[in-house]
Order: C-alpha cells, then sequence, then structure tokens
C-alpha cells in the first residue's frame, strides 16, 4: 500500500516549507515573458517555473485550466509538467476543481489520482458542491492511491460567501459541514490526513469556524489577491502549522529569469517560515 498523501506532505513541508508556488499561464504572463500565446509558449512558461522551483519547494498546484484552453496539445504540456514536477521532488496539486455526480465524479478521479493515469497526481482539488457524499469515489481511491483531495470550504473570491456560508436548517453553514466531512474522512491518520481544505488567505476573521480537521489547508490568495505571509497567523491561528500557502502570480510575474523567479520564491518561503514561528 502506497504512503498517504498526508504523510508525505507533511514531510515535504518539514524538509522544504509549507510554500506551494502555481503554474498559472495566464496569456497575460505569457506576454509579459515575452512568449507567444501558445502551445510553444505554453510549454516554456511551465517547464521554465518547475527547472526553477520544483527541486526546493513542498508543493507545486499547476492550474488546469491554462492547459485546458489550449485543448489536446495543452493537456499534454500539462502531463510533462506533473512527471518533470514530481521528478524534482515537489510533490503535485492538480487543481482541477472537479465535481459531479458520484458515477462521472469517479471517472475524474481515475483520470488524476488512479497509479498509471497520465495525469497522476499527488492530490487534487475537488468541489463539494454537489454535495459532500458525491466525492466519494474519489475519497475511496485517495484511500487505495496514496493520494489526497483538497475540497472547497472557503474560497478566497469574493463571491464564495453567498454560497459558503449559507447556513442550513441545522444552524451549521455548508463551509462548516464541509469541513466536518473532512475532520471525520482524516479521523486518526498520523501524522497529517490526507484530506485538505481549500481556505483563502483573503477570507479575513474565522473564529467561527473549527480548522482543526487534522488535515491539511490550501491557502491561495497570498501575493496578487492581496494577502500576505503575515496575515497567516490571525486568519489560521492554532491551525496554522497545517497551512500550505499558494502563490501563483506573485512569483510567476517575476520571470522569465530562473535566478529571478528563485528569488522571489526565497522571499516568500522566508516570509512564511518567519509569521508561522512568530504565530
Ligand atoms: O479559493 C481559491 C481556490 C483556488 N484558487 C486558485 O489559486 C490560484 C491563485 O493564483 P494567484 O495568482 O496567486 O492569485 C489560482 O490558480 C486560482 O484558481 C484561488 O485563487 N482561490
Amino acid at each position: 500500500m502506497s504512503e498517504p498523501f498526508g504523510t508525505r506532505l507533511r514531510r515535504a513541508m518539514d524538509e522544504r516549507g509549507p510554500l506551494c508556488v502555481g503554474i498559472d499561464p495566464h496569456a497575460s504572463l505569457l506576454a509579459d515573458w515575452g512568449l507567444n500565446d501558445d502551445v510553444a509558449g505554453l510549454e516554456r512558461f511551465s517547464r521554465t517555473v518547475v527547472e526553477a522551483v520544483a527541486d526546493r519547494v513542498a508543493v507545486i498546484k499547476p492550474q488546469s485550466a491554462f492547459f485546458e484552453r489550449f485543448g489536446s496539445r495543452g493537456v499534454a504540456v500539462l502531463e510533462r509538467v506533473v512527471e518533470e514536477t514530481r521528478a524534482a521532488g515537489a510533490l503535485v496539486v492538480m487543481d482541477a476543481k472537479r465535481g459531479d455526480i458520484g458515477s462521472t465524479m469517479a471517472g475524474y478521479a481515475e483520470a488524476f489520482l488512479r497509479k498509471d493515469a497520465p495525469l497522476f497526481s499527488d492530490a487534487l482539488t475537488v468541489s463539494p458542491y454537489l454535495g459532500y457524499g458525491s466525492l466519494a469515489p474519489a475519497v475511496e481511491l485517495a484511500r487505495e492511491s496514496g493520494t489526497g483531495l483538497f475540497v472547497l470550504a472557503l474560497t478566497s473570491n469574493p463571491e464564495g460567501p453567498e454560497v459558503q456560508h449559507a447556513v442550513r436548517a441545522d444552524g451549521r453553514s455548508v463551509a462548516a459541514t464541509v469541513l466536518a466531512h473532512l475532520a471525520a474522512d482524516n479521523a486518526g491518520a498520523e501524522p497529517l490526513g490526507s484530506f485538505g481544505a481549500v481556505v483563502g488567505a483573503t477570507v479575513g476573521d474565522l473564529s467561527s469556524y473549527d480548522l482543526a480537521i487534522n488535515g491539511p489547508l490550501l491557502a491561495p490568495g497570498v501575493g496578487a489577491q492581496g494577502a500576505t505571509p503575515a496575515d497567516l497567523p490571525a486568519v489560521f491561528g492554532s491551525a496554522v502549522g497545517n497551512v500550505v500557502p499558494n502563490v501563483s502570480r506573485g512569483v510567476l510575474r517575476h520571470g522569465p529569469d530562473v535566478a529571478a523567479l528563485r528569488a522571489a520564491t526565497a522571499a516568500f518561503a522566508g516570509e512564511i517560515r518567519a509569521a508561522v514561528a512568530g504565530s
């Protein structure tokens, strides 16, 4: 049986720090890097990021949307990015935000979490808004293949609260319900469960939420969306040690120079380390 994602992630965070660098090849970034908005530009951009940082950060998060927009040739680039990232020692969290009825969810799970799949990743972002139970096939396959999930709970965008803060008949919010399901799926896991939540670093006061899910908290929003590493202790409180902060554009805007990408990554990593240590 494969070593669980949560165990591998904890080790990677301890060895390399918790920073996750996102690969988000926006058309505007390709232009800023002097690249064409085509498959060759996509490939050069993504593989430069892998070369610059995959040997030094715990996690790389490719944003599938920016590869899918080029069709099958873009997806082929994504396959190479996944392979090269893992070869360089970083874990891959595929940000594809999949979610569907259970029988279809099984197909999505096979696409990303089955060991011999071309896009086999260490973890996948998923949406629970067809009901957390619809994710069961992905939870089951993740357990089998030693992979993980990051379930959208409290997203970093301003539109999220209208759904996520909605209160159910039992008085509990939708997001709190997602967190409670994750805690149940992570019960008894050591040192960390494999089923994480996406909780934006921009969301502000989380004191009414129980973030003690015994799993990782993927925190987008640092950098371009306005949150800073210094905000993390106040937002996540005692759960800050399980936070995996994601920075995409905040690092990527320093390319295409590899040394500059590395310097930006090191600066974020240092600020995050200092913020977490001082909390
Ligand atoms: O709540 C969420 C969930 C996912 N994301 C994704 O993270 C990155 C953020 O990129 P930045 O350039 O650092 O803003 C991007 O891929 C989003 O789709 C998120 O921002 N918020």
